[in-house]
């Protein structure tokens, strides 16, 4: 059995049916590099369970999945537990149809996810999400501008859009960052998507203790002292029901 755990986002939104599972696994490992936690790590992990937990980067989990197979393949159950959940916004579809493929039984725990979580707690519509994005760093100082993309066709239909925000090499990226970075976008694109006065939504540091959820401009976001990371950001539609343009007015 391949069991995909989701652990929610932080120790308080473990589930019992995450525990169970983690405990009953033969191997477990922890996917350190799609998502992060204010206060879910091995260490916590094992003293919880009181077990080893091996931790998992994305070369183990993508590039290495035949070490699983073949722990599978052995009779062998495997747990790969993930921060918020298993399949929302991570690659771990591709190992999950492969296990299948190959005649293993595979079992996903959903977690609370940081998608649900903001969605919840910006109190705009769930029916108005259009796909998310990641904004991700430059790579070889060339800036990938699909989240610009996104976001322009999202409001194009009155959709909000979500930003997850990129995690490279353990190195989380920061709202602010993120921020400058859609301008630097909006630079090169000149469409007006992204201006001093576009409203968005920052979520910190959710599910810990001091998380916030603030509605800003852009201007006002380049000057705002933030929280540690995690970070994400929601770019709302132009579209607002007035029950949204009611939800925002608690955020500001
Ligand atoms: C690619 S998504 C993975 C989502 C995860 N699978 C889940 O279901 O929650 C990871 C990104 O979501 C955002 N994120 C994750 N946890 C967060 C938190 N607790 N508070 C704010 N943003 C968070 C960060 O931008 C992070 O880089």
């Amino acid at each position: 059995m391949l069991y995909f755990i989701g652990l929610g986002l932080a120790k308080k939104f473990l589930t019992q049916a995450s525990i169970e599972a983690m405990r009953k696994v033969d191997v477990l490992y922890l996917d350190a590099y799609t998502s992060l936690s204010c206060d879910i790590n091995k260490e916590y992990l094992e003293k919880l369970l009181g077990r080893q937990i091996i931790l998992a980067d994305r070369s183990t989990l993508e590039n290495n999945s035949k070490n699983i197979i073949k722990l599978l393949k052995e009779g062998k159950s495997v747990g790969i537990a993930t921060i918020g959940d298993p399949m929302i916004a991570t690659t771990h579809v591709s190992l999950a149809t492969e296990a299948k493929n190959k005649g293993y039984n595979v079992i996903i725990i959903p977690g609370i996810s940081v998608h649900c979580y903001i969605i919840s707690k910006s109190m705009l519509s769930s029916y108005k999400f259009g796909r998310s994005v990641t904004v991700v760093y430059p790579y070889d100082k060339i800036l990938d501008t699909t989240p610009y993309e996104v976001i322009k066709d999202n409001s194009s239909r009155g959709l909000h859009t979500i930003l997850y925000l990129d995690l490279k090499e353990g190195k989380p990226m920061s709202a602010k960052d993120a921020i400058s970075l859609l301008l630097q976008m909006e630079e090169i694109k000149k469409e007006g998507i992204i201006t001093p006065n576009t409203q968005i939504i920052i979520g910190q540091r959710l599910g810990c203790e001091d998380e916030e959820v603030k509605a800003l401009t852009i201007s006002e976001a380049l000057e705002y002292k933030y929280k540690d990371t995690p970070h994400i950001i929601i770019v709302p539609s132009k579209n607002l029901h007035y029950m949204e343009v009611e939800a925002l007015k608690c955020l500001h």
